[in-house]
């Protein structure tokens, strides 16, 4: 079995797969102050509530945009599966050209699931992921990383409007139906959802414009991908296990 992390600003999603089957995955929050031993016993009653065994546990994959998470993770690693993690970084056969400035620069999240997206629905691409941030990733017809977009996340940008407008609240993130609003919490739905699509379909259509073919297929994911997904024009799939599915597809490399 392949224990998989995807550590991400807000959440780790975890996923357990036999060969190329996911058995299981698990979102819990990324959370710093945790040791390892408190990660090893969490995952340990998640395997256990899943009729899972521990000790099936072949090798760790991690991929991380959280580096002071990560000597926590790669210790739970060692101390309760008994195996060095591999973590996405230099050293590692991606099978991706990556034509940014800097490759090191470029998030492994983003990598990865542009590697599965590529796998999977061939080139070119565009993927947006709603996670802490939200990133639109391009991937050439041949399968190149050409860069893409980082933009505010939905969720900390409204956190952001509840902190510094005194009468603001915090609202829930919901459609409001109109975007002509008649009250505070829907006129902050209109603006955090309703703008939201408006940079996502912007984005993704300046994107189709720079890759020069308006037929680029658009992949979604993250946590928040089908709030917008319902209401903007310019994506065409969702596919909440897209870093998962990565993470297996580069093991696969890396092991062959
Ligand atoms: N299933 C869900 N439904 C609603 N909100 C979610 C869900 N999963 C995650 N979120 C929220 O979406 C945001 C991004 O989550 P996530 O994709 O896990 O981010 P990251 O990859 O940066 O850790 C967070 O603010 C989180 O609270
Ligand atoms: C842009 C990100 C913060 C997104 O992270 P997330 O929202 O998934 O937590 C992460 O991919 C990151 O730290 N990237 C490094 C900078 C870059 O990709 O250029
Ligand atoms: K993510």
């Amino acid at each position: 079995m392949l224990l998989a992390f995807d550590v991400g600003n807000t959440n780790i999603v975890l996923g357990a797969y036999k060969g190329k089957k996911l058995l299981n995955s698990w979102r819990f929050a990324t959370d710093k102050s945790k040791s390892s031993d408190e990660y090893g016993m969490l995952i340990h009653q998640l395997f256990e509530y899943e009729g899972l065994c521990i000790k099936d546990v072949e090798d760790v994959i991690i991929s991380s945009v959280v580096p002071p998470i990560m000597y926590t993770l790669e210790h739970t690693s060692f101390k309760y599966f008994n195996k060095e993690a591999i973590v996405i970084g230099p050293g590692i056969k991606t099978g991706m050209n990556i034509k940014y400035d800097n490759p090191k620069q470029v998030g492994a999240d983003r990598i990865v699931n542009a590697v599965a997206a590529y796998e999977k629905y061939g080139g070119p691409l565009v993927i947006v992921d709603f996670g802490t941030a939200t990133t639109f990733c391009a991937i050439s017809k041949k399968g190149e990383y050409l860069g893409g977009t980082i933009a505010p996340g939905i969720k900390i940008s409204s956190e952001a409007l509840f902190h510094h407008a005194a009468k603001l609240p915090r609202v829930e993130l919901v459609k409001p139906g109109k975007v002509i609003c008649k009250n505070t919490v829907n006129s902050m739905q209109s603006g955090m959802i309703y703008g939201y699509v408006g940079l996502v379909d912007y984005i993704v259509h300046r994107m189709k414009e720079e890759l020069g073919c308006p037929n680029t297929k658009v992949i979604a994911t993250g946590g928040l991908a089908g709030l917008i997904m319902s209401e903007a024009q310019t994506i065409d799939e969702i596919d909440k296990l897209l870093t998962l599915e990565g993470l297996r597809i580069i093991y696969d490399r890396n092991k062959a």
